[in-house]
């Protein structure tokens, strides 16, 4: 549901009307509102036994819809009880441990305690809806009826709430022991006072506990999913509405396959060599060089391994995967952010000719819309089904362009939208991403063929307005040697 929106005076400032959710956005001034998407509410409550990958299917779906612009926010009750148990002893001077008898149904009042803990954390979540969230993730075991009843009850006492389970079901050894050993030796404070071979034996007895009062879930009527070895099964029962299906549909698509995404921008193209944007140039004599060199680098890199190739439908990228022995596969959702009216120009024209519009992309660059062209807004929303296949994919080469890499690169690595339309995306190097549990792994191979540098940062001071005398601002396209190495950090 669009809100009214007074279109002639911001032509380049109209949010994404596309088949995104509804949102409502309101213009003030030069400025664009955060998208509301208020009208979604959804608890999502993951169910299953410890180390199954509850943490990292919440985490990935967070960052799933994140990135499509929800406000969604993990509550882990095991993280609630562990800095609950820290101010405790800080005001009693004793350390509590948290062995595997703590977790153990015979033990009354730990149970006592575990239950009212994820009711607080449930109650947390609900408050953080009622602030304006849209998808809270109840990030704990509730392996039984008991504990879900109490969830559907306590979500059904409010208004326009729905609630899905999440089941997470695991009987590969290998994923379950790579889970184990992630838990006994990254650090977590439930171990931290014992050796790797204790903490493991530990760990081992506490899902034991589970194990002995752990019901799937059966319950009729209810809205869940049960994802088996993460995707290789998915059951679903009673999902409804436009987000719950896309909850659903994305986390059918994940697959834990070790693998890399490797990403690269076309060479260089003529165009780039003159400051122009968008257009459909071919490669210069250095982009040609790089094209030539391409399929050594990966091949030196992942061998024999399967790989497919990826790019858009604009010259520069076929160019540059044409000597690339893979299959390949074109994208019209990979094609370059369009510029609209700027297409061909360069930023200075792009200033002399339309400064306000040029202001305005320097004031708010994630939602600012070329006229008659795209945002990076609107990139991110036709990305989304290019995200959806990267998911069900192995190793992927994607050949593309500049905004287009910092889109998918933000959604691997977690980027704040603000942040997105700066990452430095360099000219003639292959980012290698790997899917790791939490995050990715990253490396960049950069090959020592010259090019210009087409990032422009992010202006230091909020740009003047109104502009009507701009002092000229120079697009700084210079050769990696004089090129600084200051990175975007990401979130978290
Ligand atoms: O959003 P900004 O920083 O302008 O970067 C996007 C621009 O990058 C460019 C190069 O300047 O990509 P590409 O090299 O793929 O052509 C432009 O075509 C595109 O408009």
């Amino acid at each position: 549901m669009l809100k009214k929106f007074d279109q002639s005076a911001a032509s380049s400032k109209i949010p994404s009307q596309s088949a995104t959710p509804p949102i409502s956005v309101v213009g003030i001034g030069n400025k664009v509102a955060k998208p509301d998407y208020s009208e979604a509410k959804i608890v999502v409550a993951t169910v299953g036994l410890p180390a199954r990958g509850k943490s990292y299917l919440s985490n990935k779906l967070m960052r799933y819809l994140k990135w499509l612009e929800y406000d969604v926010k993990v509550f882990n009750v095991g993280q609630l009880r562990r800095s609950r148990a820290r101010q405790r002893a800080l005001t009693s001077g004793q350390r509590e441990s948290h062995t595997a008898e703590y977790f153990s149904h015979s033990n009354e009042e730990a149970t006592r305690l575990r239950d009212k803990l994820a009711e607080d954390s449930l109650d947390m979540l609900i408050q953080w809806l009622k602030d304006g969230g849209n998808v809270g993730i109840h990030d704990a075991t509730n392996s039984t009826h008991n504990r879900r009843d109490k969830i559907q009850q306590r979500v059904a006492r409010e208004k326009g709430f729905t609630v899905i389970f999440l089941e997470s079901i695991c009987d590969d050894p290998e994923i379950i022991a790579a889970n184990v050993a992630l838990k006994v030796s990254s650090g977590d404070p439930d171990y931290k006072d014992m050796s790797p071979e204790e903490a493991k034996t530990d760990f081992l007895r506490r899902i034991r506990a589970y194990e002995a009062v752990y019901e799937t879930i059966t319950e009729p009527g209810i809205s869940y999913l049960k994802i088996i070895n993460v995707g290789d099964r998915v059951v679903m029962n009673h999902i409804r509405g436009y987000l719950q299906s896309r909850i659903a549909f994305y986390l059918m698509n994940l697959h834990l396959k070790p693998r890399s995404i490797f990403m690269s921008r076309h060479g260089e193209s003529q165009y780039n060599v003159e400051g122009k944007i968008g257009g459909d140039a071919l490669l210069s004599v250095h982009g040609q060089t790089y094209a030539e060199a391409l399929p050594g680098l990966i091949k030196n890199n992942i061998g024999d391994a399967p790989l497919t190739v990826w790019t858009s439908t604009l010259q520069r990228t076929i160019q540059s995967a044409q000597y690339l022995p893979y299959p390949k596969l074109t994208w019209k959702s990979l094609d370059e952010l369009d510029a609209g009216v700027c297409d061909g120009m360069t930023y200075e024209e792009i200033e002399k000719q339309y400064p306000e519009d040029f202001a305005n992309r320097d004031e708010d660059k994630f939602n600012y819309r070329y006229r008659g062209g795209e945002s990076y807004r609107d990139v991110v929303v036709r990305l989304e089904p290019v995200i959806m296949e990267l998911e069900r994919q192995e190793n992927i080469l994607i050949i593309g362009h500049q905004a287009i890499l910092r889109c998918l690169y933000a959604y691997f690595h977690n980027f704040k939208q603000a942040d997105l339309p700066y990452i430095k995306i360099p000219l003639h190097t292959v980012i290698k991403l790997t899917p790791k549990a939490y995050g990715c792994d990253e490396e960049r191979y950069t090959l020592p063929i010259a090019a210009v540098d087409t990032h422009r940062p992010k202006p230091k001071a909020p740009a003047p307005k109104p502009l009507r005398e701009a002092t000229p601002m120079t697009s700084r396209r210079h050769y990696y040697a004089e090129e600084e190495t200051e990175e975007v950090a990401p979130l978290e």
